[in-house]
C-alpha cells in the first residue's frame, strides 16, 4: 500500500566524454585517481540516464532495476554511495531507516564504453541527495559509484581534481566553463560496437597500474601541463590547440593500454581508420577541425565545431556506408552534401565495408543533472514497482 510519507524523485543525468583521460587509481576502494582529468558534459536531450527513487516506510526490501531488469542490491559501489549519502544526512531523518526502490534506464547502450556508469551514478546520487536533503558538493559521492561519474555532476566543461586528502573528500569535480561558453561545439559519436566490452575500465586501469611504467610517467609529468593547456584553450575557444591535446591524450591512454601486460586492446581497425581519417581531414584543412577521443572501447567520440559537421559527416558516411539507414542517425538533425572532388582525391578516401559503423549520434555540450518535476515521468508506480515491466 502506498504510504503518505513516501518520498519519490526522478532525475536525469548526462554522459561526459573526457578530453584528458582518467586512467589509473591511487586508491581502488575510494576511487581516487592517479591524475586529474577534464571532460565535456553532453546534452541530456539525446543521451541520458533517468532514475526514479522511492523511499517509503512501507517498502519491505531494497530493490534496484536497471533497464527493465532487476539487479542485486548487493553492489559495493551502490552501497558506498548510499552509505556516504546517509553519513552526510541529518541523522534525525526518519527516512534513514526506510527501504528504497530504485529504477533506472539509459537511452543508449549500457556498459559499451559510452560512459553509462558515469551518467548512471551521477543520476543515482543526484536523486539520493534530493531525497536525503544533502547540500554542498556531491561529486565526491558520485565518484564512489564510478570515478568518471563525478564529472557528470556538472554541465559544460568539467575538471576533476584528484585532490590530496587520503579520504578522497577533496577529489571532486569543478566546472571550468558552462555549456553556453562554446555554443558551436558539437559531438559526433561514431558507434563501432554497442556490445558489452571485453574488459571494463576498472579492470583495464587496475592492470595498467600494476604493470605499466608509462602510467606513472603520464600522471606525474604529462597530465598536469595538459590540464593547464587545455583549460586555457577551452577558455579562449582555441579549437586547434584543444583538438591536438585531446587527440594526443586519447592516444596516450591507449598507448598505456598496450603497455599494460597482458595488453588491453580497446580500439579496432575501424577505430584506427576513423583516427586516420580525422588526421587526413585536418591536414587537408591546414589546421585541426575535428578531434577524436576513444574511451575503453572502439567507439569514436569526435569533437568539432558546428560549421564542420555537414562536410565531415558526409565524408564519414561515404567512407563507412551504413547498412540499415533506419535509426542510424540519432540526436540532432544532420544534413549531408556532396563531397568535393578535391577532398576525395586529397584524402585518398577508401570505402570500408557496409555496416562498419552501427550508428552516429549527433549531440552537443549540455547541462548537469536535472530533477524531473512532472510526476507522470516517474519510472516507479505508487507501490515502488517499475511502471513498465518487460
Ligand atoms: N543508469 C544506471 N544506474 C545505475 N548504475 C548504472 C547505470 N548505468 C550503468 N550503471 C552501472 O555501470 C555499469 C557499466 O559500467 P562500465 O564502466 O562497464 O561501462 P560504461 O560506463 O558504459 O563504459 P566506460 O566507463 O568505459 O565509458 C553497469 O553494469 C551498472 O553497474
Ligand atoms: C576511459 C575512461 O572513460 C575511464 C572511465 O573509467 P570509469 O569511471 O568507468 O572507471 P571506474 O572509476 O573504475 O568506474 C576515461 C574517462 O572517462 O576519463
Amino acid at each position: 500500500m502506498e504510504s503518505k510519507n513516501a518520498k519519490i524523485v526522478t532525475c536525469v543525468a548526462p554522459v561526459n566524454i573526457a578530453v584528458i583521460k582518467y586512467w589509473g587509481k591511487l586508491d581502488e576502494e575510494l576511487l581516487i585517481p592517479l591524475n586529474d582529468s577534464l571532460s565535456g558534459t553532453l546534452s541530456t536531450d539525446f543521451m541520458r540516464a533517468k532514475t526514479t527513487i522511492m523511499v517509503s516506510p512501507t517498502l519491505q526490501e531494497n530493490k534496484f532495476w536497471l533497464n527493465g531488469k532487476e539487479q542485486s542490491f548487493d553492489n559495493k559501489r551502490l552501497d558506498n554511495c548510499l552509505k556516504e549519502i546517509k553519513r552526510r544526512a541529518n541523522q534525525e531523518l526518519p527516512i534513514l531507516n526506510w527501504k528504497l526502490s530504485i529504477c533506472s534506464e539509459n537511452n543508449f547502450p549500457t556498459a559499451a564504453g559510452l560512459a553509462s556508469s558515469a551518467a548512471g551514478y551521477a543520476c543515482l546520487v543526484s536523486a539520493l541527495a534530493i531525497l536525503y536533503d544533502i547540500e554542498g558538493d556531491i561529486s565526491s559521492i558520485a565518484r564512489r559509484g564510478s570515478g568518471s561519474a563525478c564529472r557528470s555532476m556538472y554541465g559544460g566543461w568539467v575538471h576533476w581534481c584528484k585532490g590530496i586528502k587520503e579520504d578522497g573528500l577533496d577529489s571532486i569535480a569543478k566546472q571550468i566553463a558552462p555549456a553556453s561558453h562554446w555554443p558551436e561545439m558539437r559531438v559526433l559519436i561514431l558507434v563501432v560496437s554497442d556490445g558489452k566490452k571485453k574488459y571494463g575500465s576498472t579492470e583495464g586501469m587496475k592492470r595498467g597500474v600494476e604493470t605499466s611504467e608509462l602510467i606513472t610517467y603520464r600522471a606525474q609529468y604529462v597530465v598536469p601541463k595538459r590540464i593547464e593547456d587545455i583549460s586555457e584553450a577551452i577558455k579562449k575557444r582555441d579549437f586547434n590547440t584543444f583538438a591536438q591535446i585531446t587527440m594526443q591524450d586519447s592516444n596516450q591512454m591507449h598507448a598505456i593500454c598496450l603497455d599494460t601486460y597482458p595488453p588491453c586492446v580497446y580500439m579496432t581497425n575501424v577505430s584506427h581508420a576513423i583516427a586516420g581519417l580525422v588526421h587526413a581531414y585536418n591536414s587537408y584543412k591546414g589546421s585541426n577541425k575535428v578531434a577524436y577521443t576513444f574511451d575503453a572501447g572502439p567507439n569514436a567520440c569526435l569533437y568539432l565545431l558546428e560549421p564542420e559537421v555537414e562536410e565531415f559527416v558526409s565524408i564519414v558516411n561515404y567512407v563507412f556506408p551504413p547498412s540499415d539507414p533506419q535509426g542510424y542517425f540519432q540526436g540532432m538533425p544532420l544534413s549531408m552534401k556532396d563531397i568535393p572532388q578535391d577532398i576525395k582525391l586529397s584524402l585518398d578516401l577508401e570505402r570500408h565495408q557496409v555496416g562498419s559503423l552501427k550508428s552516429i549520434i549527433h549531440t552537443k555540450i549540455g547541462e548537469g543533472p536535472q530533477i524531473i518535476s512532472d510526476s507522470t515521468c516517474h519510472l516507479l508506480n505508487d507501490l515502488g514497482v517499475p511502471k513498465q515491466t518487460p
